[in-house]
């Protein structure tokens, strides 16, 4: 069974007059690693906080369509809280998630609060310090730490909790280089530990190098959904050639390579190739 299956999905928020997202239909399969592109404004919070039940328990409006995660229905669930053992949402600013005035009592106060037994939380607390990195830094007061950091403990914390899905909105945005990589590298881990991943990134040049497949939002519904290296180099589709252009740009705006607008399939395939390797 899939991890996420979304069935024309609507949601219009209370007051407003056009849906944030409308007739979205998708699969998640496990253990993939999903990326979603698009400009500000055009759904992509929207669409994670209905995947794990902030919509339709803490946001009002209308809401149409399916949403199945772990063969469940969203709907069907309580609250937020009874979805986080299966489906975790980690939001933009790690702040907005940091309780805990010390780093390891952050990282246990998710399976505290699932009322896991002491020696699993314990247990779990530590293996998601040394997943991520974070040996050393228990003691740590959570507001004293880096972006980055702070934004690794968040990622830590939701990784202690176990899901088995997580949803990432914009992780690194706040995030310098160094930062970006920490938290790339951990998500990367997950990965491999085959949690499904679905993650919403402005940096398209990190999608490209991490995601599975990349689903292009624009006005609230899903334009393309493709694998990565078709996403950036099929010229045949309307959205190819700006994609290609814009990952092309982004890196040279840091450095990494240089890159013409390609012009044919043949030629964008050479150009990713020449970016990010062969897959
Ligand atoms: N709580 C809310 N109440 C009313 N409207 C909202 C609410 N949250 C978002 N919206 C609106 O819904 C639309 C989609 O917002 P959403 O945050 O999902 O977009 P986004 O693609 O994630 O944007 P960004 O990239 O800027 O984070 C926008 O027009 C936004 O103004």
């Amino acid at each position: 069974m899939p991890a996420i299956e979304l069935d024309g999905l609507t949601f219009q928020y209370r007051g407003e007059s056009e849906p944030a997202i409308d007739d979205v239909s998708l699969t998640v399969e496990r253990g993939e690693f999903l990326g979603i592109a698009g400009e500000t404004g055009v759904g992509k919070t929207t669409l994670l906080k209905s995947i794990c039940g902030i919509i339709p328990f803490q946001e009002a409006g209308t809401r149409e369509g399916s949403v199945v995660v772990d063969s469940k229905r969203v709907i069907d669930a309580e609250s937020v809280d009874q979805l986080a053992p299966t489906v975790s949402m980690i939001l933009q600013n790690p702040e907005s998630q940091l309780f805990n005035l010390r780093v390891f009592d952050e990282i246990i106060w998710g399976p505290e609060n699932l009322e896991m037994d002491r020696e699993e939380i314990v247990r779990r607390g530590e293996e998601a310090m040394e997943l991520f990195g974070l040996e050393g830094f228990g003691d740590r007061i959570t507001y004293n730490l880096s972006g980055g950091e702070k934004q690794k403990v968040a990622i830590a914390s939701v990784y202690a909790m176990n899901p088995d899905i997580i949803l990432l909105d914009e992780p690194t945005s706040q995030l310098d280089p160094i930062g970006t990589e920490m938290v790339f590298d951990a998500i990367d881990r997950l990965v491999d530990e085959g949690v499904t991943i679905v993650m919403v990134e402005h940096k398209i040049e990190e999608l490209a190098e991490y995601a599975d497949r990349i689903a292009l939002l624009e006005d609230g519904s899903v334009t393309r959904l493709d694998e990565t290296r078709s996403f950036f180099t099929d010229t045949t589709v309307e959205h190819a050639r700006p994609q290609v252009t814009q990952l092309g740009m982004q890196l040279n705006e840091t450095g990494v390579a240089d890159v013409d607008v390609p012009l044919t399939q043949d030629e964008a395939v050479v150009e990713y190739d020449a970016l990010l390797g062969e897959p």
